[in-house]
């Protein structure tokens, strides 16, 4: 072991209750809003081909002449009891809402910086009414906040010059100010998400962010800061130079999933993923696979099947409304949570072999074991293979608890539930107990038709 004094301060899951909630939330909403989602992806009728919140990176807009959209901003049609109302419907139990992005542009008032939505014609904080109308709906929130600030002219993407070392020495300030800032207005905010924390600049400040983050546990005590925000003093990002993981839950799975449990190293974890290949603000033209809803439901069943939250992206328009097609994916996720969701919520890695119809989950502090079936056998036979001694009970389709299935031992430990479904369009659950003690073939119903 290295001898570390900013790598991991704890090893394993947190044992809290703020954690423990965080742990069972299932489903989450991201909303990335901000200047960008005015151009949505487009200048002077060009479409720009990387991600739409990048704009300003892009070489065929003058730097200016995007931060001047700051004079534009004013989404008369921004409604965030609507918002609050699309993520409830849907089933969102979490929301991580940007406050500032890239380019600076804050949605609330920032006392630090001119840069922000006091100074746009809309005028008025964006935040408060967004973390007011989600607490309202009972759905926690979560500030995503980029350390990246291409609007601060105390920003580097390097300290190489003393100049450049007294430049960030203030920006790292400012960057504090405001962290203490949003945890002092919004102080019902259960998280901070961080990002823009990959250049060598903030990966050099091992002990500044170390003591920043230490502050605002202190500040705001059961905090949720996942592993992107430091770097330990080797500059290791995510895991230290240990290979024990930084902060609080492992935020690498950015529009990509594990396979298995090895993979997430038994981390808490969310995934965070878009609907297009690669848009998180708002981008006119959604070229390439726009993700369905079916696969965006597969995606949150298998991040739960390995102990994780999957996260949907919303970019909402420069008018401030949600677009009719993330609608559309709220409103279809909504339908199949509304029959399904006790398989998603509080559950966890139900520790069997994944077969080829779908995933386990199991509900937390209880034997129940949840199959969410996306691939139905075309014998109707569903293998399912427990560990040696556990016995198994009945088995059900979570939507019709009435309905005994068959179960047949084909071998130790090995079953075969049936039900026939022909008529399935949607995935769907079936649901069975679990008893430690097995005392075979006398577990469960033999078969009732
Ligand atoms: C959550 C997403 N993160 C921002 C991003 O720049 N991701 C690209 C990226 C991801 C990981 C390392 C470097 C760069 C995107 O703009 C979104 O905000």
């Amino acid at each position: 072991k290295i001898n570390l004094v900013h790598g991991a301060h704890r090893d394993g899951k947190r044992p809290d209750e703020a954690m423990k909630k965080w742990r069972g939330y299932g489903l989450g909403q991201f909303i990335h809003w901000g200047l960008y989602a005015i151009p949505g992806g487009e200048w002077n009728g060009k479409t720009y081909n990387g991600a739409a919140e990048w704009i300003r990176s892009w070489d065929g807009i003058p730097k200016s002449t995007y931060d001047s959209l700051i004079y534009k901003f004013n989404p008369v049609n921004f409604d965030a009891k609507a918002w609050a109302a699309t993520a409830k419907q849907m089933g969102a139990k979490y929301v991580t809402i940007t406050t500032k992005h890239h380019d600076g542009f804050c949605l609330w008032p920032s006392k630090y910086t001119d840069y922000t939505v006091a100074n746009s014609p809309w005028k008025k904080d964006i935040i408060k009414p967004l973390v007011d109308a989600y607490d309202a709906a009972g759905i926690d929130v979560i500030l995503y906040f980029s350390v990246m600030d291409w609007n601060h002219p105390g920003w580097r993407y390097d300290i190489k010059t003393e100049a450049d070392s007294i430049a960030f020495e203030g920006f790292k300030q400012f960057t504090r100010n405001q962290l203490i800032e949003l945890l002092t207005l919004y102080p019902t905010a259960k998280g901070l998400w961080f990002d823009g924390t990959w250049d060598k600049s903030w990966v050099k400040q091992a002990a500044f962010a170390d003591e920043l983050e230490q502050e605002l546990r202190k500040l705001r005590p059961g905090i949720i800061i996942g592993s992107r925000f430091r770097a330990d003093e080797y500059g290791k990002r995510h895991f230290d130079s240990n290979g024990v993981l930084i902060g609080d839950y492992e935020q690498g799975w950015e529009r990509k999933l594990p396979e298995k449990i090895a993979d997430v190293h038994g981390n808490d974890w969310d995934c965070v993923m878009t609907v297009p290949e690669n848009q998180w603000g708002y981008n006119k033209a959604w070229k390439g696979h726009i993700k369905t809803a079916f696969e965006l439901i597969e995606m949150t069943a298998k991040s739960v099947s390995l102990g994780g939250n999957f996260v949907m992206n919303f970019g909402p328009q420069g008018d401030g409304a949600i677009r009719k097609e993330e609608l559309q994916l709220a409103k279809e996720i909504g339908d199949w949570m509304k029959v399904n969701s006790e398989a998603i919520y509080n559950c966890e890695y139900a520790v069997l072999d994944k077969q080829d119809w779908g995933y386990f989950t199991k509900k937390t502090g209880s034997n129940k074991i949840y199959m969410l079936v996306f691939n139905t056998p075309i014998n109707g036979k569903y293998r399912v293979k427990l560990p040696a001694k556990m016995g198994i009970s009945m088995a059900a389709p979570l939507s019709n608890p009435g309905v005994k299935l068959k179960i047949e031992e084909i071998k130790a430990n090995e079953y075969f539930i049936e039900f026939n479904n022909p008529s399935a369009k949607q995935p769907f659950v079936i649901t069975f107990e679990t008893d430690t003690d097995k005392k075979s073939n006398q577990n469960y119903e033999k078969a009732k038709t």
